[in-house]
């Protein structure tokens, strides 16, 4: 099949289908207002790790970038519209296979020395600790999430960490995360979201407070570390931790905080041997921590800061109105006096009118700041804390956000949208520079 752009007002063209080698992958790139849905007609094929079903159509959600691979040749039907498809036979789809496998090798050698007993080191039924390190685009999300579909299919369930503040895969952005993935990814709904831990950030760069984003780093690897101690199954399966491009500097610095605060023992690096180079001279002190370059997949897509942006801002639209944009979040209004919200570390980026009165920006960069609803708030949103006290805040992860859509001062009144009806299951409210504009 040629390469085809048919975006942009032309005419949907006609279902249309597409043999592929075995080895290869049919890359497409679906528009943001037009739908397109795949069919296997013969052979087998993946994306992403995930096995498509043998019949019926699967919708490819708008703005989706994949890769439909097959080990063994397929045949596809594609009906609506891409705004590129080719194919391509240059995958590293191999090598990727076979750090799964080298992967899972490890986890069995963990579940059978727990199995045993004995006195054990930790590290003896410790699974794989992959971290995925990579610039930006190189494709670093899509290996987490062949990862953990590949391991998934064979009964384990990894545990994924999400420290990509700046997209989301779990949740929203400026989030850092973590959850269970117990079957392949869902090629629609992506990952699931019945148990995921999630601490709040509020941002979607690390610079603007980077002590809070090593705290946070620090409070989700204890409570992981906590849940492992007594579940060997999932401490055998291990984890996938997703990584910012942000590899530079700062961004170097908090890579290396991560690798040691979640006691990675893989560290794959996508697609930059100077990382490769600088990581592995970094922990060559440290036992049994292996440091991989892997070749990065041609077939990732570059994506510019705007672009970024707005897809930022379709993440936090997904969450309260569904990916198919088939759910109706709830409107609400709460007096002021019946929430305290509260920013974490101050100092930096609040606009002085987001302080207590009086109050000049802190220097401790995790200090707790009380403040004051203004309509500065609306259009942003605010993360509700599990915590009890709000000296708890910091360490406790959050059960969800809203979306301050107005701030009535006279009346003392914020109206906000939530996923769910009812109350606010906390009256704590974390703040955040994070916006999104109702179209
Ligand atoms: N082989 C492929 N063919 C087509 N699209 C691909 C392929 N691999 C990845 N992509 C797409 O390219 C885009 C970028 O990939 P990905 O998100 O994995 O990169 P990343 O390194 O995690 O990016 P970031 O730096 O933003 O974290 C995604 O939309 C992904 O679906």
């Amino acid at each position: 099949m040629a390469a085809t752009a048919t975006a942009g007002g032309a005419a949907a063209p006609p279902p249309r289908q597409c043999v592929l080698d075995p080895r290869s992958e049919l890359r497409v790139e679906v528009p943001p207002d037009a739908p397109l849905r795949v069919r296997l007609v013969a052979g087998t094929a993946e994306i992403f790790g995930t096995e498509l079903p043998p019949e019926g159509w699967v919708p490819i959600p708008p703005r989706s970038k994949i890769a439909i691979f097959t080990w063994h040749g397929a045949t596809l039907e594609l009906d609506g519209v891409t705004e590129s498809e080719y194919p391509s036979e240059e995958t590293p789809m191999v090598i990727y296979v076979n750090t799964h496998a080298i992967l899972d090798a490890r986890r069995a050698r963990a579940r059978a020395a727990a199995a045993q007993g004995g006195d054990l080191e930790a590290s003896q039924v410790q699974g794989p600790r992959v971290i995925v390190v990579g610039p930006t685009d190189s494709g670093k999300s899509t290996l987490c999430k062949m990862l953990l579909s590949w391991a998934a299919k064979l009964g384990w369930k990894p545990t994924y960490v999400d420290l990509d503040i700046g997209q989301g895969s779990i949740t929203i952005p400026g989030c850092i995360s973590a959850t269970p993935i117990e079957k392949p990814i869902d090629i629609v709904d992506g990952i699931p979201l019945e148990m995921p831990l999630v601490y709040f950030y509020g941002h979607p760069t690390p610079s603007i407070n980077a002590d809070v984003y090593k705290v946070l780093m620090k409070e989700l690897a204890k409570t992981l570390e906590r849940q492992f101690s007594g579940n060997a199954e999932s401490r055998a399966a291990g984890m996938v931790i997703n990584t910012m491009g942000w590899v530079e500097g700062l961004g170097y610095e908090l890579l290396l905080n991560a690798i040691e605060t979640f006691k990675a023992n893989v560290v794959l690096v996508l697609g930059q041997e100077k990382l490769w180079k600088m990581l592995k001279d970094a922990v060559q002190s440290k036992p049994n921590i292996d440091v991989v370059k892997l070749q990065k997949s041609e077939g990732v897509v570059l994506r510019n800061s705007k672009y970024r942006q707005k897809t930022r801002s379709f993440r936090i639209k997904e969450y309260f109105y569904g990916i198919a944009n088939d759910l109706a979040p709830h409107s609400n209004i709460v007096n002021f006096s019946d929430v305290s919200v509260y920013r974490i570390g101050g100092g930096h980026q609040a606009p002085r009118s987001a302080l207590p009165i009086g109050a000049e920006p802190v220097a401790d960069p995790t200090r707790l700041v009380a403040v004051n609803i203004s309509t500065d708030m609306i259009h942003t949103v605010l993360a509700i804390s599990y915590a009890k006290e709000p000296d708890e805040i910091i360490s406790s992860n959050v059960a969800g956000f809203i979306h301050v859509t107005d701030v009535d001062i006279q009346r003392k009144k914020l109206t906000y949208i939530a996923p769910c009806p009812g109350d606010l299951p906390s009256r704590l409210l974390i703040a955040s520079s994070l916006t999104w504009y109702e179209a």
